[in-house]
């Protein structure tokens, strides 16, 4: 006995499948879908069942099935119902008994007849005759579905159920529902005045059509062929412009988006998952332009016969205390203030000063930290670092920090020997400390400018200025006045009064007032320009840092900025840029890592390998630094740019970020948020205690041989607030949960202080309060005790984690 599908058979019952699954429920069938098949039997009794006359029958109530059963089942009916059925089949076509498609046809023409001639009284024996055909349908080995379907039904319809398409199109509904962040991203670039936006392939008004849909007036629905060429949706799209591309009436598209729960106005840009949807919807094929074709900015070429020389841009770094502000203030002071009428000095984020006529900018926020901040974002700005170190106190590890930092972005310093007011001043031993680390003077035959100030008593700050543009001299740094400007992003924030506002270094070109811009995904037409000193401005050439008015929303530091041809196209691409941005998010652009770095060489993608150390002892990081710099390699170098003792830092992090570099951690451990930003730039953080182990896992890499079997996961963090010694057991640490969670079942426990590793070992026992437990959250307090280990201290780290076994890639 063949079996009908649950989705034929409510069709065929012009029923939805629930009724028909319900009607299974009771008759005690369960775990069916709409999908899934039943005995022939079965279906007999829910066809009966489905089919029996409502209390309240009237004609309105006869259902299709019903009365095409009943034409088959004419033979059955009394005499007067047989002639008026086939005055019904005759109305129709030729009526055989046997093809359904024929007697669906015959149905349009049907009901009223079927009503009229009063086909209720006799409904017990049609559905009677209804179950014979049934049955008769299936012994005979036919498909009853085939009789069932009405006419208009393809066999692709048959292949995907209405229901099918209906929660296919449901799923892509919900999915752009759930897109907080664009709806926010419109809003605001609804905010800025919204004008027609010119498309490529917009103006196809006319040869768009919807496929067999009957022509409408003119211009709105023309072409009934099927359409050669995809259409291509383009970021940036209006409504307006959308409904023109595929060909269909604003007011019906509008609609269709409504549905959506998406109400844009008609000049609005059309979110590209929306209009997807829209256009499948009415049977058009839309693709979505490539991001390539919209995000890029056209590059120009520089004219290098229109060069002329540009000012540099100097960041001060140095150990904290050395005196970087208060350099960047003398400076400001004696060489800001004097020229400027009324001496008001604005701070935003970078400053310009002449000497003898020539300027040099200065960037306001010191440090290594901000420079590789920046860099790690892609901005290179500044051209000169000057470190300021202090004669008093010489060479500290946030001089070392700040010189591999300048030294991995491949900026000259110029060294500013501070303080030599102190009388306990020694800029000789400053000048031998730095020698040790690569910065030597020119008197002893080396590269760098040293020059000795007192910003306090403003010793020597003209001098320090001369040397920089000598320095700057030497580099022949030129741009080009005379073209659309570009540059960084430098400070941004928020005024009450004023919008957004944006300190950009203007780097190449000048910028004006009106110029449409575009950073990041940012858009914005120049309204005001401000300079350093709070004047108003026009324009603003190379090297000058300008206050900009106009931005719609806040832009990113360190972003680069462009003046692009006008406003519409800013916009484009700056939607072009979110998409592309929402899904780099998704694939989460990663840096090198060591497991990967055999693929990049064979890729010709690494030259060098570039890798931070840090250590717990200076005596282990030097014999590592020794030992990776000797491994030799054909086609990569193997370079460490930056090494010091202490736990890994954000600072280390941003360094690799900018320098695509790994970092080793020799007995020492990241902090919690260096974790973090590594996790988010996906830096490759390596920790060892083993010398043989780190060259041997480097070397590894390098031969394509390493294979990841082992990983260590860190659960969670606790900090040690209190001991208790208990004589038979040993000291239990108080803790408190810091971070992810305490787990007894972790596979290792370590304790950390200052972020170096003082002890690896098994964690013993786990208590809240008097009772054992398997884990403690974070937030809450615990007992911790180790195995074999007393010597805690208040304040230790307890760091606790899991190694998980990942399959050999290789
Ligand atoms: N005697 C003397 N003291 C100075 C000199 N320059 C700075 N100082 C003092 O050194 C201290 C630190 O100076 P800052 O300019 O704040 O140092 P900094 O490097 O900017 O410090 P951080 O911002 O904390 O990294 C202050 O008390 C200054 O007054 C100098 O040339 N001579």
């Amino acid at each position: 006995m063949s079996k009908v599908r649950i989705y034929e058979l409510a069709k065929k019952l012009n029923r939805h499948n629930k009724e028909v699954l319900d009607e299974l429920l009771k008759l005690g069938i369960e775990g069916k879908t709409h999908s899934s098949s039943i005995e022939a039997d079965v279906a007999e009794k829910i066809t009966k069942a489905l089919t029996a006359p409502p209390p309240s029958a009237t004609d309105a109530v006869v259902k299709k099935p019903v009365q095409k059963a009943a034409v088959k089942a004419e033979e059955k009916m009394a005499e007067p119902q047989k002639v008026a059925l086939k005055q019904k089949a005759e109305a129709g076509e030729a009526y055989e008994g046997k093809v359904a498609s024929e007697a669906a046809a015959a149905r349009p023409a049907s009901p009223k007849k079927d009503r009229a001639e009063g086909l209720q009284p006799e409904q017990k024996e049609a559905q009677g005759a209804v179950a014979e055909t049934a049955e008769k349908d299936t012994s005979a080995g036919e498909e009853p579905v085939v009789h069932a379907l009405p006419a208009a039904e393809t066999e692709e319809d048959l292949k995907l159920p209405d229901k099918f398409k209906k929660e296919i199109e449901a799923e892509k509904i919900e999915k752009f529902k759930a897109k907080p962040g664009l709806q926010r991203a419109f809003q605001a670039i609804r905010k800025i005045e919204p004008k027609r936006w010119d498309i490529k392939g917009g103006k196809h008004k006319g040869d768009r059509g919807r496929f067999g849909q009957k022509q409408e007036t003119k211009g709105q629905i023309l072409s009934t062929m099927p359409r050669k060429k995809n259409l291509k949706l383009r970021e940036g799209t209006t409504v307006k412009e959308f409904s023109e591309l595929i060909g269909l009436k604003f007011s019906d598209v509008i609609k269709k988006f409504m549905e959506l729960g998406y109400m844009p106005t008609i000049n609005q840009p059309v979110d590209s998952d929306a209009a997807l949807i829209v256009a499948e919807s009415f049977g058009i094929k839309l693709e979505l332009a490539s991001v390539e074709e919209d995000t890029h900015v056209e590059e120009i070429q520089e004219d290098v016969t229109k060069l002329t020389p540009r000012a540099p841009v100097v960041t001060i770094m140095g150990h904290v205390d050395h005196g970087k502000t208060s350099l960047l203030d003398a400076i400001r002071e004696t060489k800001v203030t004097e020229t400027e009428a009324g001496g008001i000095t604005q701070h935003i984020g970078a400053y310009k000063v002449n000497l003898k006529g020539k300027d040099i900018v200065f960037l306001d926020t010191p440090g290594h930290e901000a420079f590789t901040s920046m860099r790690a974002r892609g901005a290179k700005v500044t051209d000169i670092v000057v470190l300021v170190v202090a004669a008093d106190d010489g060479v500290m590890p946030q001089t070392v920090e700040a010189i591999n930092h300048a030294k991995a972005a491949n900026v000259p310093i110029v060294v500013a020997v501070n303080k030599i007011d102190k009388p306990e001043a020694n800029p000789a031993k400053v000048k031998s400390e730095l020698s040790e680390h690569g910065i030597i003077s020119e008197e002893w035959g080396g590269h760098n400018i040293f020059v000795e100030v007192s910003a306090k008593k403003r010793i020597g700050i003209e001098h320090v200025l001369e040397m920089i543009l000598l320095q700057a001299e030497i580099m022949e740094l030129k741009a080009n006045p005379d073209r659309e400007a570009k540059g960084t992003v430098i400070e941004a924030k928020l005024d009450k009064g004023r919008g957004p506002v944006a300190t950009l270094l203007v780097q190449t070109g000048t910028l004006k007032v009106g110029d449409a811009i575009l950073s990041g995904v940012h858009v914005g037409k120049v309204r005001a320009l401000i300079d350093d000193s709070g004047k108003r401005i026009l324009t603003g050439g190379p090297s000058t840092p300008v206050e900009v008015i106009g931005f719609s929303e806040v832009p990113a530091a360190g972003d680069v900025f462009t003046v692009v041809e006008d406003e519409k196209r800013a916009r484009q691409i700056a939607m072009a840029r979110f998409q592309k941005q929402r899904s780099l998010e998704i694939a989460k652009a990663k840096k090198l890592t060591l497991d990967e770095l055999y693929t990049k060489i064979k890729e010709g993608q690494i030259k060098e390998l570039n890798i931070i150390i840090k250590g717990d002892v200076q005596g282990s990081v030097e014999a590592l630094k020794d030992a990776l710099e000797n491994i030799h390699h054909p086609e990569v170098k193997v370079k460490v740019i930056h090494t010091s003792v202490g736990g890994i830092n954000e600072s280390d992090v941003m360094l690799a970020t900018a320098s695509n570099a790994i970092i080793i951690g020799f007995n020492v451990r990241p902090e919690t948020k260096a974790s973090q930003t590594a996790e988010k730039e996906g830096v490759d953080i390596r920790l060892y205690n083993v010398i043989y182990e780190t060259i041997e896992d480097v070397k590894k890499a390098l031969e394509g041989m390493l294979e990841p079997t082992l990983k260590e996961k860190v659960l969670g963090r606790a900090e040690v607030r209190q001991l208790f010694p208990v004589s038979r057991l040993g000291t239990i640490a108080g803790c408190y949960v810091v971070d992810g969670y305490m787990s007894r079942a972790c596979d290792g426990i370590r304790v950390l202080r200052d972020n170096i590793v003082v002890y690896e070992g098994k964690l013993s026992t786990l208590k809240r309060f008097k009772d054992d437990v398997k884990e403690v959250q974070t937030g809450y307090e615990c007992g911790i005790l180790i195995e074999n280990y007393n010597d805690l201290k208040v304040g230790d780290i307890l760091e606790n984690y899991i190694i998980e076994k990942i399959a050999a890639k290789l």
